[in-house]
């Protein structure tokens, strides 16, 4: 199966299917620095990345921000002295789509190697 980093996202109308819990379970296997979540009802990934001042952390959540607008699926972006807070969900449908999952390991992908 083509990796999860190297895709793109999907139109996504308010109709696209949520993922199963056994697609959640196989795609969470590409993403294990993340946590699945519920919300108000509304399941989520999130993950936290940790930098070593909040100008390194300005940056990457300006990395994110770049690469949310390229693809045009946005997560929530929490910035903090050392710390990023990065939240994927598909607000449209209330939940996990694909998109988010490519976008959390499209996320993954910004950090220095
Ligand atoms: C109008 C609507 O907000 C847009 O179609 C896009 C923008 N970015 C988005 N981002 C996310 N995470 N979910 C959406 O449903 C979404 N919709």
């Amino acid at each position: 199966m083509t990796q999860l980093a190297q895709q793109q996202c999907e139109a996504c109308r308010a109709d696209a299917p949520k993922v199963s819990d056994a697609e959640l379970a196989e795609l969470m296997t590409q993403i294990p620095d993340w946590t699945p979540l519920a919300r108000d009802g509304v399941l989520q990934l999130e993950r936290e990345f940790k930098f070593k001042n909040f100008k390194l952390a300005w940056a990457f959540a300006n990395q994110v921000a770049e690469l949310a607008e390229s693809e045009f699926h946005h997560p929530a972006i929490l910035l903090e002295w050392g710390k990023v807070t990065i939240t994927w969900w598909t607000h449209a449908i209330g939940g996990l789509h694909r998109n988010d999952f490519i976008m959390a390991a499209r996320t993954d992908g910004l950090l220095e190697p």
